[in-house]
């Protein structure tokens, strides 16, 4: 569901693409279910049916991390887990600090699958004085003005930003000024970093745009010629007119739901 930029190369340092680089984690999560099952070995096509990926380009993903499985037998899944979790850096502990601990920050604070997946929440951090010292998902929530002391002290190099649009890029200024090289950004704005920081920007909203692309054309609702769409879709509605709270509109690929 993500969609996001990262200020790097389409190849990374170690020679495996970003694109495969974003399928790992659909592989790890397909091979986790497995491994929870106690499946020892899985086919490629198997593998590849359970993350939704084509199989060739399973193989060739799999072939950048040198493991090419053993034909008639597959792929060992806790090999595989182990591997592709070394590749994301998921062996080691990551401590991660959330920025605006509203609605939708504290319900990223209670959700159990980041540390499942290596991610401490060290610190939940707001500018609202009434929010400080109260505990969300058993954490105490820290002040803004501490933001630079936190980050130092639990060596935190991930950031969540889940503020208004217009605090965020203040907010993403401090943590990369404080050391934080990647940001999770939920606010629907584009936030600036210098090169070396890696930004991923979550926005549900431009994914049921796209869904909602789809659904008008699998219901046959194809205009005529020199008929105007913007009117009569939700999609284009959200597309055009700027986000909510934010400067900016979502910037999701979206181009296709425009008039021709
Ligand atoms: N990406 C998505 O899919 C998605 C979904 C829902 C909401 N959002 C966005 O997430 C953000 C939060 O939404 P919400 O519903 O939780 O809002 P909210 O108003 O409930 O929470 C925002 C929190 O940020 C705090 N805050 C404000 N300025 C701050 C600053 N400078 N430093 C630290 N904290 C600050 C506020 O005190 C508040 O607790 C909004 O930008 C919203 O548009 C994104």
């Amino acid at each position: 569901m993500a969609t996001g930029r990262t200020h790097r190369p389409a190849t990374r340092s170690r020679g495996i693409p970003e694109a495969t680089v974003a399928r790992l984690p659909l592989y790890l999560r397909a091979l986790t279910a497995l491994s929870e099952r106690s499946v020892p070995t899985v086919s490629s096509e198997e593998l590849a049916a359970a993350a939704g990926v084509n199989s060739a380009k399973l193989r060739k993903d799999f072939s950048y991390l040198g493991s090419y499985g053993t034909r008639g037998v597959g792929y060992d899944v806790e090999y595989l887990v182990y591997q592709i979790s070394r590749e994301l850096g998921l062996t080691q502990d990551w401590p991660i600090v959330m920025v605006g601990i509203g609605n939708l920050g504290a319900a990223l604070a209670n959700y159990g699958g980041f540390a499942s997946r290596g991610f401490r929440v060290a610190a939940l951090i707001d500018a609202d004085p009434a929010m400080v010292g109260k505990p969300v998902a058993g954490i105490a929530v820290q002040h803004i003005d501490d933001l630079e002391k936190i980050i130092e002290e639990n060596g935190v190099s991930i950031g969540v930003i889940a503020t208004p649009a217009g605090a965020a890029q203040q907010v993403c200024d401090r943590l990369v000024a404080a050391g934080v090289t990647s940001i999770l950004n939920f606010a629907p704005t584009v936030l600036s970093v210098p090169d070396g920081v890696d930004v991923r920007k979550v926005d549900l909203s431009i994914e049921l745009q796209i869904l909602a692309f789809h659904e008008q054309r699998k219901a046959g609702e194809e205009p005529g010629v020199g008929e105007a769409v913007v009117p009569q879709t939700a999609a284009v509605r959200g597309a055009a007119a700027p986000a909510a709270g934010g400067p900016k509109g979502p910037d999701g690929d979206l181009p296709a739901v425009m008039p021709a």
